[in-house]
């Protein structure tokens, strides 16, 4: 298959000195306490950020931000240099912000088919059946579009909610636990897929995952989140020696006990 990278993420790759994404400075209050405390992320072109924290780390209200669907209460969201921290999640979606979620839901009322043409026609403008087919491809989704989702096993749900991502030709993809509820043999067929998207055709990902060694074969850079703030960051073996990450770590394991 064809891999194609947008001109946009290729223009963006040739300015090293400006992330493709970040965040600057973040501040997030709910429910009047604190959940995020001055947040500071960057992503690259093809870069593939890992976030790993314990329990209540604060990194899906991290992604609620960095998506749209949260604004923070100070600091900034930027991509490809443009402001956006005001911009809700559909308005990021259409300059090129792709979001999965831990768990995949998808309309359990439509068919596979169906589902793709709904997804077409969320974007202005609507997109054709070949680039329905192109996302298809991409993730390797081999189900008759006859079938009804609501049949779908986990991994072709999350691969089908991934390829009506991909035919909007995103430049980053922000992804909570893409491998959450899968098999050995699923995760490794995810595992490949991230690689293709980040390596092959320049797709930034920033992803959370529980399951260090999925990040260990993905993650070029990785950052531990403890009670909403960032205490480590750099290589997979520099935050996993770091003093700070095994107390965040220990210490919850401490408080369970
Ligand atoms: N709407 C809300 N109102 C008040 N507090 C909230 C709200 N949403 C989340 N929190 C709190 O914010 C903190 C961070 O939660 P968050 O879900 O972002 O953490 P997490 O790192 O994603 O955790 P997990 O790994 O368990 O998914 C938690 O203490 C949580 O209880």
């Amino acid at each position: 298959m064809m891999l194609k990278t947008t001109n946009e993420s290729r223009s963006w790759a040739t300015r090293p000195s400006q992330p493709l994404f970040s965040c600057r400075g973040i501040h997030l209050d709910l429910g009047g306490r604190e959940i995020l405390r001055d947040i500071n992320v960057h992503v690259g072109v093809g870069e593939v950020l890992g976030v790993i924290g314990p329990n209540g780390a604060g990194k899906t209200s991290l992604f609620e931000v960095l998506s749209g669907r949260l604004t923070p209460k100070s600091g900034q969201v930027t991509f490809k240099g443009q402001d956006v921290t005001s911009l809700p999640l559909h308005r990021r979606a259409r300059l090129g912000i792709g979001r999965t979620y831990q768990t995949p839901v998808i309309p359990e009322d439509l068919t596979v088919g169906e589902t793709f043409k709904a997804a077409r026609q969320a974007f202005q403008p609507y997109l054709t059946k070949f680039d329905a087919e192109y996302g298809a491809e991409l993730v390797n989704l081999k189900v008759d579009e006859d079938v009804p989702t609501a049949q779908l096993e986990t991994l072709n749900r999350r691969k089908l909610l991934l390829a009506c991502l991909l035919m909007r030709r995103p430049a980053l993809l922000l992804m909570d636990e893409p491998a959450a509820g899968l098999i050995n043999s699923e995760v490794e067929e995810i595992d490949f897929l991230l690689r293709l998207l980040s390596k092959e055709m320049n797709i930034a990902i920033i992803i959370v995952e529980h399951r260090i060694e999925l990040l260990g074969t993905i993650a070029d850079r990785v950052m531990v989140m403890d009670a909403g703030e960032v205490i480590s960051e750099g290589s997979m073996a520099k935050v996993l020696s770091d003093p700070k990450v095994h107390a965040a770590y220990f210490e919850n394991v401490d408080e369970a006990a």
